[in-house]
Formats: C-alpha cells, sequence, structure tokens
C-alpha cells in the first residue's frame, strides 16, 4: 500500500499526505481551492483553470459521475486535482465515467484522502500558494507564477463558425474572442440564436471587422490579465467599435484596455455560492465565480464607467457598463456551468444591447 502514497509540497514548505487517485508527476500549478458541492466535471475542464492545481472543498467528489454533455473545454488543463474521496460508485441517469475513467484518460494528477480543509486554510492564510505533487516529500515547488502566455496555450489557433439552428429574425451574429473560453458562453449564445464565431485570443481588429459581426464576447481564461498588456491597443479598438460583453478574464482586460488597474485578490473568488450585488436594480443574485484577480474600481475613469455589480462578500468590482459605449463586462461567469442560473439576464441585457445599437445605426 505504500507505494500508493503521494504527496503535495507546498511553496509555504508544508507537506500533505494523500493516495494517488492517477499518478503521474510531478505537477506543478498555483495552489486553488473551489468551495462547490457539485460541478467537478466543470471546474474540472474549465480552461481558466491552466497551470493550477485545484482543491475541491467538498469532500465527496464523482458521486453523480461524469458525462459527455457537461464539459466545458475539449480537455481540460489544470495542473492536478487534490480531494477528500473520491466516490467509485456513481450514480446519475446521464453518467458514463468514474471520475477514475476521467482523470485516468486526460492524465490528471490526482491526491485523494487530502485534508482539503486543513490545505484551504494554508492557502487563506498565505494567500499566493504554489504546489507540487510529488513522489517525493522533499521535492518542493520552483513555481512561481501562472506561465505569462498561458492564453495562447489554451486559446484555438483557427476560427470556426457556428450557425444557429433556428435563425431569430434579428439574426445577430457574434464574434467569441477565446482567452480560454468555456463552451457554456458559445452554447448560451448560439441557443439565443445567435450565429457564433469563435475566434483566436490575438485576432487582429481588421480580421473581426472582416466578419461583420454584430457584437463581440471577450470570454474568460486563465492566468494574470495584465500578461496580455501587448494586446490592450487592439482590445480597445473592438470595444470601442462593436457592442462587448466581457465576461471574467474579458471583463478585466477591458478595464485594463481603457486605462483601469487589476490586482490580486489574497485567495480568490471560487465557487457557486458567490453574492453580487446589481447596483442598477439593487437586487442580489447567487454567482459562479473563478478568479484571482479583480478590477480596481478606484482605476476606472468614473467619466466612462460605472461599477453596476459589487461582491457582497468583500465588496469588491463584480460588473462594470460604459457610460456612453455598448461595452458591458462582468467578473462572475452569467453562463454558470457549474452553478445557479441566476445572472443569465445578463445575456438578456446583451442581446438587447446589440439589437438597440444596430437599430439605431440602421436608423443613423
Ligand atoms: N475565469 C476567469 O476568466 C479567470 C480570470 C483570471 N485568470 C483570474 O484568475 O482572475
Amino acid at each position: 500500500m505504500a507505494d500508493n502514497i503521494g504527496y503535495l509540497t507546498l511553496s509555504t514548505g508544508d507537506v500533505l499526505t494523500g493516495k494517488w487517485l492517477y499518478k503521474t508527476c510531478p505537477s506543478q500549478g498555483e495552489m486553488v481551492f473551489n468551495t462547490a458541492m457539485t460541478g467537478y466535471q466543470e471546474v474540472m475542464t474549465d480552461p481558466s483553470y491552466a497551470d493550477q492545481i485545484v482543491t475541491m472543498t467538498y469532500p465527496l467528489i464523482g458521486n453523480y459521475g461524469i458525462n459527455d454533455l457537461d464539459y466545458e473545454s475539449i480537455k481540460p488543463y489544470l495542473s492536478g486535482l487534490i480531494i477528500s474521496y473520491p466516490c467509485p460508485t456513481p450514480d446519475h441517469y446521464e453518467s458514463k465515467y468514474t471520475l477514475l475513467d476521467m482523470v485516468k484518460k486526460y492524465e490528471i494528477p490526482t491526491l485523494y484522502d487530502i485534508d482539503t480543509r486543513a490545505l484551504t486554510r494554508i492557502i487563506r492564510k498565505s494567500g499566493e500558494v504554489y504546489g507540487k505533487i510529488t513522489t517525493n516529500k522533499r521535492d518542493f515547488p520552483t513555481m512561481k507564477q501562472v506561465d505569462s502566455n498561458i492564453v495562447q496555450k489554451v486559446s484555438i489557433t483557427e476560427p470556426y463558425t457556428w450557425k444557429p439552428s433556428k435563425p431569430t429574425y434579428k439574426k445577430l451574429s457574434v464574434v467569441v474572442m477565446d482567452f480560454g473560453f468555456k463552451h457554456s458562453i458559445s452554447k448560451t449564445l448560439h441557443d439565443m440564436g445567435c450565429e457564433v464565431t469563435i475566434v483566436p485570443f490575438n485576432t487582429s481588429f481588421q480580421q473581426i471587422n472582416s466578419l461583420h459581426p454584430d457584437a463581440v464576447v471577450l470570454s474568460n481564461g486563465p492566468g494574470n490579465p495584465k500578461d496580455l498588456k501587448g494586446l490592450f491597443p487592439t482590445l480597445k479598438q473592438i470595444t470601442n467599435h462593436y457592442p462587448t460583453l466581457g465576461i471574467c478574464l474579458g471583463h478585466q482586460l477591458i478595464a485594463l484596455a481603457h486605462g483601469g488597474e487589476t490586482k490580486r485578490l489574497p485567495y480568490g473568488h471560487r465557487g457557486s455560492n458567490h453574492p453580487v450585488k446589481d447596483l442598477i436594480t439593487g437586487k442580489v443574485f447567487i454567482t459562479s465565480q473563478n478568479h484571482g484577480y479583480v478590477v480596481e474600481s478606484e482605476s476606472l475613469h468614473a467619466q466612462e464607467w460605472k461599477v453596476s455589480h459589487i461582491n457582497v462578500n468583500d465588496q469588491s468590482v463584480e460588473g462594470m457598463v460604459h457610460h456612453s459605449k455598448p461595452i458591458m463586462a462582468v467578473q462572475f461567469h452569467p453562463e454558470a456551468h457549474p452553478g445557479p442560473m441566476d445572472s443569465f439576464y445578463i445575456f438578456s441585457q446583451f442581446m438587447k444591447l446589440i439589437s438597440t445599437t444596430k437599430g439605431e445605426k440602421q436608423h443613423a
């Protein structure tokens, strides 16, 4: 049994002992924790977790299995998975595979029987923690930050278009810039009747113009938004020209491209029950979140931007709208998956924004 023992060594000097669910190592990453009780398949396939070792705080993982429907990307990009108990006997009508099948298929280094509560306390206390999944308890992580080219590793290289199955009378076409997009974003737009074209993260303004879209979405994605500095002038041009929705990394990129600032949160927001207040309606929504950085509200030019949403727990910026241009952005995940659909209305608002802008252009 001793050869089933594996270690998670941390940049804090701590060593946690667990058992291998799938042994492939060593593997390093930024340590993050997700507090969702369900949605492990969506979490594992969300490209925003690239270069990160994800700890699930809910103790039972794998209990409803893995299906063919809930992939958020074609494959997982996370560096490792840390859990307490992997359920070997899933039960759900859509389940096709076990958690073990999944980690084996995609070769995700996975340790179980780890005290995930103790680990989460270390991450919460220390803030920025890096970890290594290894067979040697004296083998500590050398990694100090997520790769600054990580978006390039997860973005598509060739654009593709998804025609609507039931085109609506509005016939809206939307370009999604892929910084590591979750499939639920394009699926939601498609379900709303849009033609969706997904383009690589470094697509130029001219290339986007040649597609004649009605609107652009800047997707979620991994890493520090400031690492994409070279794209800010292009993103400013794009967002000044087209109705735009930014989601998570996309939200941060819009703020930076327009002269705002972002900062690192002490230990991030990752889970399915983060309360967010819509400052325009005064309503509070339970949202799905996965981010380590936030936009600094004081950095936004007040003549141009209004903070539209804040996090109820720590008052951080969760959304912004431009005063005169059709640009809106949210830090949380309105597409959910995993998590509640409470903030789905963001997509409806975006559709309205596109239609109004299109109508104004036609009447001009
Ligand atoms: N889900 C995301 O888009 C994450 C954005 C960014 N990588 C962050 O951690 O803040």
